[in-house]
């Protein structure tokens, strides 16, 4: 049985460097996900949930700050131990399920191929069959990609991330361009997988329906850490450097360059917007 590792991101910045100007994907994410967690990253288009995701997979390094998965900081490897670390701990589902299964092979090659890769790098692996029946992909085991349906193909993509029993799973919109059935099954075996083997799971999604699932929700807005929802309960974070992204409904309540007093109410804080007219005039 694997063990969830826990995440941890200080400081994360990442510029897209491309002809002529840059692009800041991530302007300071400091995100912490438990082990064994389940964690819904949402946002706008353009907000940095798939660069979060794919800094988290090790996929390329982050222009500055620091990601610590279990007891490993991820920059401070090097880039031998660093693949070995990632085969055994850390599988990254990227968007779109044929990107992650090699199309000439049947879904239970895929998987005998991912877990030769990984116990090349030194992954613990265990039995095939465990790990289709797992993701609910047992009836299909024999086909190609090009005979599943997309929610098959999600499920194919899952049971490969899953072939070297890693401590993160990370998935990019597993459940998107799915009906409602497949979403649902998708869902239902991310969620199992967690369940029986205690994977830590990040996973981007747009839809409402998914998130609600999700105990725990980070909404991702300009390249940081807008709000969180926990239980259907929206909360603002504070980050490591003291500031509240305001939530969206006060955001347009609240114009640019309001005032505001913090104010203590027995064990609560209240904030208090300075009304106009009552600022002290000159003299
Ligand atoms: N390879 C790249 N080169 C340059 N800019 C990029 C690159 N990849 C992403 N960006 C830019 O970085 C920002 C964040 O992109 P990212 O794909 O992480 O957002 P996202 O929240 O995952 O978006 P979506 O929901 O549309 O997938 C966007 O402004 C995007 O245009």
């Amino acid at each position: 049985m694997s063990t969830g590792r826990a995440i941890r991101t200080l400081g994360l910045v990442h510029l897209y460097r491309t002809e002529g100007y840059d692009v800041a994907a991530l302007s300071g994410v400091d995100l912490v996900v438990g082990a064994g967690e389940v964690v819904g990253l949402l946002g706008p288009s353009g907000s940095g949930k798939s660069t979060l995701l794919a800094l988290l997979g090790g996929l390329f390094r982050p222009s500055a700050g620091k990601i610590f998965v279990g007891d490993h900081e991820l920059s401070a490897l090097g880039p031998a131990a660093l693949d070995a670390f990632l085969a055994r701990e850390t599988s990254l589902m990227l968007q779109g399920a044929q990107r992650n299964l090699v199309p000439y092979l049947s879904v239970r090659e895929n998987v005998v191929f991912a877990q030769e890769a990984a116990r090349r790098l030194g992954a613990d692996v265990v039995g095939v069959g465990d790990t289709l029946a797992l993701v609910g992909a047992t009836g299909f085991a024999d086909e190609r990609p090009a005979h599943l349906s997309q929610g098959q193909l999600q499920r194919a993509a899952l049971a490969v991330a899953m072939a070297p029993r890693p401590g993160v799973l990370l998935a990019d919109e597993p459940t998107s361009a799915l009906d409602r059935s497949a979403r649902d099954q998708v869902l239902d075996a991310v969620l199992r997988v967690n369940a029986e083997l205690g994977t830590t799971v990040v996973l981007v999604t747009h839809d409402p329906d998914v998130a609600r699932r999700l105990p725990r929700t980070v909404t991702i807005r300009d390249g940081r850490i807008g709000g969180e929802g926990r239980s259907g309960e929206e909360y603002a974070v504070v980050t490591a450097d003291g500031f509240v992204p305001l939530p969206a409904a006060v955001r347009e309540s609240l114009p640019p360059g309001t005032l505001l007093h913090f104010e203590q109410d027995g064990g609560r804080w209240v904030v208090v917007p300075e009304v106009r007219g009552e600022e002290p005039g000159p003299g």
